[in-house]
């Protein structure tokens, strides 16, 4: 009897739900309690030294040495009240997870006591080393360092018992080593771009912050079966398993009553990250079965960003004390729904008026337009940089089936929007009316209340719902700067082009509306081939795509070349976004990822395939053998032990196969180590090494299905999704 899958199944049965302490039932009580939010900073800092600090985060200008030391003593202050010993600056480097290296408030004094302090400089600025973190030879282990800059935007919160600051991480010569310093460069142009365009309509709005709210879905599976498959527990996904007789066919899983053992779960990570401030709202069953979702109100991206990150990490060590695992990666069970996450994103100008939105009067709807244009526009131009930029070895395997989007970037706009585009396209705007009102007339009227009537298209992109933009191509597990930060940046870009080439037209004498109007009507007819209402996992569409010279590039290694084209660099350096050095480190960090866990799944399949699946196997084989050897010894005809000899040799067509595909595949990984450049690395181990894992799949799926239940060592799909 294989013992660690069944001695696994035992434990789930023993399984008892902890008890979930909530503050009080009522979130007002408790939300934000381990922030260091505007109320607390107003609390522990003098007034005039509070003020500062506001006008700072507001305009983004520094921050004096003096007012930091102030705010560095009132965070000790209020973490030493609460019982914290440590800080730590908390950051987000580009291994995909965050950063944290704790120092203790306790200093030792000259007089051999001690005192508890932190600094204003150890606020503003640590020196973690930067060469051990993935830095696309940025820093060599000879050089090694790199700053953590602290990010006043994003408040300070308390994470176990330790000060967490959010910072962004720089190397010794100021080039990005993470995600959010390029992220926070795009929102600053975005700001700077959007507010100007708006002051077309609008004079009084000063400011616009992009938005973003993130669904996050997830898998949960026993911590004990977990345990029990290697795959699952080095890659994250399950490499090998044969389909649950029933999976998600039935579609009952979908909102469907929340397990207790999960909704407590649910709750005890909800709690927590309701003290930090993490705004969630919703919970829901998700389509794969033990799949689920969470979702927080949206907030300003940087925020939404950390929150995002920091949900990602507590989810992980919430269900640890709840003997789960939670698993982030965007297709752990093939055959399923995968998991995305979902980016909603929308513009927020300083005075509280969405620019996604359509308004009630024509002028309004104009501002919506102008926005919502330019933002197909952006996607249009820079769809591949788009595509890179949610690139990943495990969203490969996610895009393009059970509701998550194709490759090909497109948008969804519904029935409505699109007719109002096509009106304008072939609208005549009258450019000598004397009145603004001829001019209203080539604007088609739109229902203010849009979110009712937009259909949902669950395979596209990048889908309008409303009053935002949904894109949905993000994975599960990624760090949604990416997206975010090329997506404002092109965004950014694109309002720009727009305003100039709108006062083009007003210097050469036309009105503002009309030659506002004129540009539109221009950026919806060369767009228009991103549009797309369809079903984005048709033969069709793929066919349809390629007429209209949209990108379909169906894996990571030959997406990324968009981080590095030249149409990407000019946008890049305009915007100032990464510099060309950057750019070119990020490509090769991610190249990089790419092929080592690739290299990782590979050799996790040679050696499941040859220590536990094939023994497995041979063992049942060699019963089998007895049992036929019992069988002739008796004397009995041929056709009594027929069934069993077909059987014998059914697995040893399986493991044949499987034994010789794993060599040839190891064979190909000692040619693609040899090769020097990450690209042709990254693409070998794509087209060649990969392509042997579907098969020796295959084949391992055959012989589960089998051998003797109780001889199987890997727990079964049905046992992960459903045993709970
Ligand atoms: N219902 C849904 O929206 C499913 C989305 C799907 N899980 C994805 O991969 O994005």
């Amino acid at each position: 009897m294989s013992t660690i899958r069944f001695q696994a199944l035992q434990t789930v049965l023993t399984r008892t739900i902890p008890e979930v302490k909530q503050p009080s039932f009522k979130i007002s009580d408790f939300y934000g309690s381990n922030v260091f939010d505007k109320k607390k900073m107003q609390d522990y800092l003098p007034k005039e030294t509070f003020k500062a600090v506001l006008a700072s985060i507001e305009s983004g200008s520094p921050i004096s040495r003096e007012i930091a030391e102030q705010i560095s003593s009132a965070m000790k202050a209020w973490a030493m009240s609460k019982g914290v010993t440590h800080y730590t600056h908390w950051f987000q480097p580009l291994t995909g997870t965050t950063a944290e290296k704790h120092d203790s408030f306790f200093e030792p004094t000259s007089d051999g006591q001690a005192i508890e302090r932190f600094a204003g400089d150890a606020l503003v600025q640590q020196e973690p080393d930067a060469s051990s973190f993935p830095n696309g030879g940025i820093r060599s282990t000879f050089e090694a360092r790199g700053y953590t800059a602290w990010d006043p935007s994003s408040p300070a919160f308390i994470f176990g018992k330790t000060l967490c600051i959010p910072t962004v991480f720089v190397s010794y010569t100021g080039e990005a080593l993470d995600y959010k310093a390029p992220l926070l460069k795009a929102l600053s142009v975005m700001d700077k771009a959007a507010t100007e365009v708006c002051h077309y309509f609008d004079k009084s709005i000063e400011k616009v912050n992009a938005s973003l709210g993130i669904e996050q879905e997830y898998f949960l599976v026993d911590l004990a079966l977990f345990n029990a498959r290697p795959d699952l527990f080095l890659t994250g996904r399950a490499l090998f398993g044969h389909a649950s007789a029933k999976g998600q066919q039935l579609e009952d899983h979908y909102f469907g009553s929340i397990p207790e053992r999960v909704l407590a779960y649910m709750q005890d990570f909800e709690t927590e990250a309701l003290q930090l401030g993490i705004p969630l709202k919703t919970r829901h069953n998700e389509v794969a079965p033990s799949q689920f979702e969470c979702a927080p109100i949206y907030e300003e991206i940087n925020l939404a960003i950390d929150h995002n990150q920091l949900l990602m990490d507590l989810m992980e060590k919430v269900a640890k004390r709840h003997n789960f695992k939670v698993l982030l990666h965007e297709k752990p069970y093939a055959g399923i729904n995968g998991s995305g996450k979902h980016n909603n994103w929308s513009l927020i100008t300083n005075t509280g008026k969405n620019l996604l939105a359509p308004g009630k009067t024509p002028k309004n709807n104009l501002m919506f337009l102008t926005f919502f244009v330019n933002t197909i526009k952006a996607v249009y131009e820079h769809a591949d940089l788009l595509r890179a930029s949610i690139a990943s070895v495990s969203n490969d395997h996610r895009l393009g089936a059970n509701e998550a989007p194709p490759a090909i970037i497109s948008i969804f706009l519904g029935e409505q929007l699109n007719d109002v585009l096509d009106e304008i396209e072939t609208s005549r705007i009258s450019k000598k009316a004397k009145e603004d009102s001829a001019m209203w007339h080539s604007i088609p009227k739109i229902p203010q209340i849009l979110l009712d009537n937009t259909d949902r298209n669950r395979t596209s992109p990048f889908a309008f719902t409303g009053n935002k933009f949904e894109l949905r191509a993000v994975g599960s597990s990624a760090n949604s700067s990416s997206p975010m930060t090329v997506l404002n940046m092109i965004v950014a870009d694109q309002l720009i082009k727009f305003k100039a080439e709108v006062d083009k037209l007003i210097k050469k004498g036309d009105k503002k509306d009309v030659a506002i109007l004129t540009i539109l009507k221009k950026y919806i007819k060369e767009s228009k081939n991103i549009r797309f209402e369809g079903n984005g996992y048709s033969d069709e569409w793929a066919a349809e795509a390629e007429k209209r010279g949209l990108q379909n590039i169906k894996t990571t290694p030959k997406a990324l070349d968009a981080l590095v084209s030249e149409k990407t660099e000019k946008i890049f350096e305009e915007t100032g976004v990464f510099t060309k050095r950057e750019a070119h480190a990020r490509h090769e960090i991610l190249l990089e990822a790419y092929y080592k866990k690739l290299q990782i799944e590979a050799r996790v399949i040679g050696e499941l395939v040859t220590n536990v699946i094939l023994p497995a196997a041979v063992k049942y084989q060699t019963e089998l053998i007895n049992n036929v050897k019992g069988l002739k010894d008796l004397g009995l005809a041929k056709d009594t032990y027929a069934s069993q000899l077909e059987i014998i040799e059914r697995l040893s067509k399986h493991i044949n196969f499987i034994k010789s595909n794993v060599e040839q595949m190891v064979e190909e990984r000692k040619k693609a180590n040899v090769l020097e450049d990450s690209r042709d690395k990254a693409i070998a181990y794509d087209e060649k090494v990969k392509s042997y894992f579907e098969p020796i799949r295959y084949h391992v799926d055959k012989l589960e299905l089998l051998v003797d239940d109780t001889l199987w060592p890997l727990p079964k799909f049905r046992e992960l999704l459903f045993i709970k």
